[in-house]
């Protein structure tokens, strides 16, 4: 067998263009454009890239662009600061802390002053409680944008063996939440896991975020399964993921290729998250 592999980038492009849609609707509707604020903290390579891709589509999607770059120095206190201005900022639908901060920084302190209503990342404590209750709130992108995937190429979830590789707050807990949330058999792996590959091979669905290079192989794989991996590695030969692509390749049904596969996703979700956070903002002060 050979997997049909899962075109990430194809399927964002589409929620871009609709959320792009949904900008354009609520413009012509005389409120205005939903605003997005990145918010980078000193000078990583790859951070600046992802930053810089998501102020590029959200100013493509019509949306304002108003980005923070902060010095890597800045202390806890003055990043409190911009935060606490943006959480009350009318033209601030949603606010994006860039992760990972300097270690010097206490990330759990600052994600906490970001109002839930503006968390467009879903990783506050209050959208992830929401989750874990099967409420509706802002969801972190990345599982986000692994559900939208599975939904585009009808993966079965009901009732389906989907195994979790992971344990992140990023990703691998909200997704084995989502999972639950359709009705799928959820098994959470993580470092401790005793036998991941006899686990793995049980699994319809495998969700792999480990952020080990190859962790998972061909052995691991139920023949015909699902494979979605969130992992992303630079190394001299290009960018790798958390599975072993040519083994998993010629025993799964459905497979993500890195790059293409999930990372355009993450993208997207946020754009549509943003949209999400605008509109539920303008509705209460329409109720007001
Ligand atoms: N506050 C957040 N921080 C981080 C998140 C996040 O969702 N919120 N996720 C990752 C990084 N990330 C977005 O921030 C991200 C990673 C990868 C991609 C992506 O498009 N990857 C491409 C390859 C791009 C490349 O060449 O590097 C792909 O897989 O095709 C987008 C976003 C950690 N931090
Ligand atoms: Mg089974």
């Amino acid at each position: 067998m050979t997997a049909r592999l899962m075109n990430g980038k194809a399927v964002a492009r589409t929620v871009r263009d609709e959320v792009a849609a949904d900008v354009s609707t609520l413009v012509a509707s005389g409120r205005p454009a939903p605003g997005l604020a990145t918010v980078l903290v000193g000078d990583d390579p790859a951070s600046e890239v992802y930053v810089r891709n998501k102020r590029r589509q959200c100013v493509e999607a019509g949306m304002a662009d108003l980005h923070r770059h902060l010095p890597a120095d800045i202390t806890q206190s003055a990043l409190k600061s911009v935060l606490d201005e943006l959480a009350t900022d009318p033209a601030v639908s949603g606010i994006l802390l860039q992760l990972p901060v300097p270690k010097h920084l206490d990330t759990a302190a600052l994600l906490a002053r970001i109002p839930a209503s503006k968390d467009v990342d879903g990783l506050t404590v209050a959208n992830a409680g929401l989750l874990a209750r099967g409420r509706v709130g802002l969801v972190p992108c990345t599982p986000g944008g692994v559900m939208r995937l599975l939904d585009e190429y009808d993966v079965a979830l009901s009732g389906a063996d989907a195994v979790v590789v992971g344990r992140s707050e990023l990703v691998g807990r909200p997704m084995a939440q989502l999972l639950l949330q359709r009705d799928a058999t959820v098994t959470q792996c993580h470092s401790r896991t005793k036998d991941l590959v006899a686990v793995c091979r049980r699994a319809d669905v495998i969700v792999v975020a480990a952020g080990v290079p190859g962790i998972i192989g061909g052995d691991a794989v139920m023949p015909g399964a699902t494979v979605i991996d969130v992992g992303i590695h630079r190394t001299p030969d290009g960018l790798i993921g958390d599975v072993r692509f040519d083994e998993v390749k010629s025993v799964a049904g459905l497979l993500t290729p890195v790059p293409g596969g999930v990372g355009p996703m993450t993208i997207a979700m946020l754009l549509a998250n943003t949209v999400a956070a605008a509109r539920a903002l303008d509705e209460r002060s329409v109720g007001a």
